[in-house]
């Protein structure tokens, strides 16, 4: 599985996209480490704290499968209508993070943001979550 292969999959997720209220369509694709690819897409609902975000969704899903060791997660999203190269990076929101952190390696585990398929940046979850309190701080 390429990193070209898995951002194609973040864009057909984020197809699925359901975002009447902020218009933002966010698709994530989430690789195992056994090479099995999860979708996710924003899903929300009018009571606002109930949304969820396109990478809870895909890890949600994952972990339902009993899924537990994960390589790679690309995300892209935008405005609706926006095409690929049309939008910025799109980054996880901090409970996504938190998610991430609970399941995945801080340093091997690669997020990776794309723009298109041969514009990406790719992240340690230990970038974006510095200082983390996880599971390794309860179960010493
Ligand atoms: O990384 C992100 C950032 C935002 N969103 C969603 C949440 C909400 O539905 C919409 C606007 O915040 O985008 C995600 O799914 N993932
Ligand atoms: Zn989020």
């Amino acid at each position: 599985m390429t990193d070209k292969q898995l951002i194609r999959e973040a864009f057909i997720a984020r197809e699925a996209s359901y975002a009447p209220y902020s218009k933002f369509h966010v698709g994530a694709a989430l690789l195992t480490k056994k090479g099995d690819i999860y979708r996710g897409c924003n899903v929300e609902i009018a009571g606002q704290s109930s949304s969820n975000c396109a990478e809870r969704t895909a890890f949600f899903k994952a972990i339902s499968n009993e899924e537990k060791e994960f390589e790679a997660i690309v995300i892209v999203g935008g405005p609706e209508g926006t095409l690929q190269n049309e939008y910025d990076y799109c980054a996880p929101c901090g409970v996504c993070r938190q998610v991430m952190a609970e399941f995945c390696d801080l340093k091997e585990f690669r997020v990776i943001l794309a723009r298109t398929e041969e514009d990406y940046k790719v992240y340690s979850l230990e970038e974006l979550l510095p200082l983390s309190f996880a599971r390794k701080d309860i179960t010493k």
